[in-house]
């Protein structure tokens, strides 16, 4: 399997014109974002109480008066789930208890994924016991680079029993992963393993989600489908901070996966600040005026 990099660039270039949305139909587009967005803290100073104005912020996305013009009173709209370290899993679990939101952890030695697998086994089952929904798994980038697909396939199908009943996201942390073609291939192996997503990045390496790299990966999920009649979903994570950045990224499961992938069962945004510039923009939309970006804090 080779992808061509310069088809790629093209049709990346090429989306932003097959579709207009603007208006009502951005502000519905952007609405649909929220729901997908993986609400996201992963910082060394992360605490209870920074969690718990998360989980109340992906509760309550959009100012009570946004919600009303919109007419989405009675609606419920919230983030598709809340994303945290292990030890922040159950102050989250709690804080979001009857709201119907998942909690996601990232596991196995995040962000690098160079601790001793049975560590990482066992951060997986810690995370799992302290009551997460979904776990995202980092994936060792070595076995990519060194071409060891088998040892990819193995180390990812532990993980994948590990997990049990929980969802399993399988970061492939692109941006190291030099190549396109490693890109397609990481992902093939990471869904024959039994991921239920497959993720772009952790967020913290150099360069994170990229619609081409992107765009590969929704190729990839798409064979996969052809190839199995399976479904697999898709998360682009790292970097992803506008509104704008959100449309794009809609219309290319759209245009790539069609509407199914537009949902939160097979779509997220893994995004810790998105959040606020969408309701920057609803605000906008509803008021004609724009806010300072610091009125649209997460936690
Ligand atoms: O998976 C989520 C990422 O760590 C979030 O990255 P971000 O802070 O660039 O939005």
């Amino acid at each position: 399997m080779t992808v061509n990099l310069s088809a790629t660039e093209r049709r990346i270039a090429s989306l932003a014109g097959r579709r207009t949305v603007k208006k009502d139909w951005q502000a519905a587009w952007l609405i649909r974002a929220i729901e997908c967005i993986d609400l996201t803290t992963l910082a060394g100073d992360d605490t209870p109480g920074k969690v718990e104005r998360l989980c109340a912020k992906a509760r309550n996305p959009l100012r009570a008066d946004l919600v009303e013009a919109l007419g989405l009173s009675g609606y419920g709209l919230k983030t598709g789930a809340v994303c945290v370290y292990p030890m922040m899993v159950g102050t989250a679990v709690k804080a979001l208890e009857d709201s119907g939101i998942p909690v996601a952890s990232v596991a196995t030695g995040f962000p690098a994924g160079l601790t001793p697998m049975q560590q990482r086994l066992d951060e997986i089952a810690y995370a799992v016991g302290e009551g997460a929904h979904e776990i995202d798994i980092v994936i060792s980038r070595r076995h990519v680079l060194t071409g060891n697909w088998e040892a990819l396939y193995d180390e990812v199908r532990a993980m994948r029993e590990a997990c049990g009943e929980a969802h399993m996201k399988a970061i492939l942390a692109t941006g190291e992963l030099k190549t396109l073609s490693n890109v397609y291939k990481a992902s093939m192996v990471s869904m024959m393993a039994g991921a239920d997503f497959v993720k772009t990045s952790t967020g913290m390496e150099a360069v994170n989600a990229t619609l081409p790299v992107s765009l590969v990966m929704v190729r990839s999920v798409r064979d996969y489908l052809d190839f199995t009649g399976q479904v697999c979903g898709f998360k682009p994570a790292g970097g992803i901070r506008t509104a704008k950045d959100a449309i794009a990224w809609l219309v290319l499961m759209k245009e790539e996966l069609g509407g199914a992938w537009l949902k939160p069962d097979l779509f997220r945004f893994g995004a810790s600040s998105l959040l606020g510039d969408i309701e920057r923009q609803i605000e906008h939309y509803v008021t004609g005026r724009y806010s300072s970006s610091d009125r649209h804090g997460m936690a």
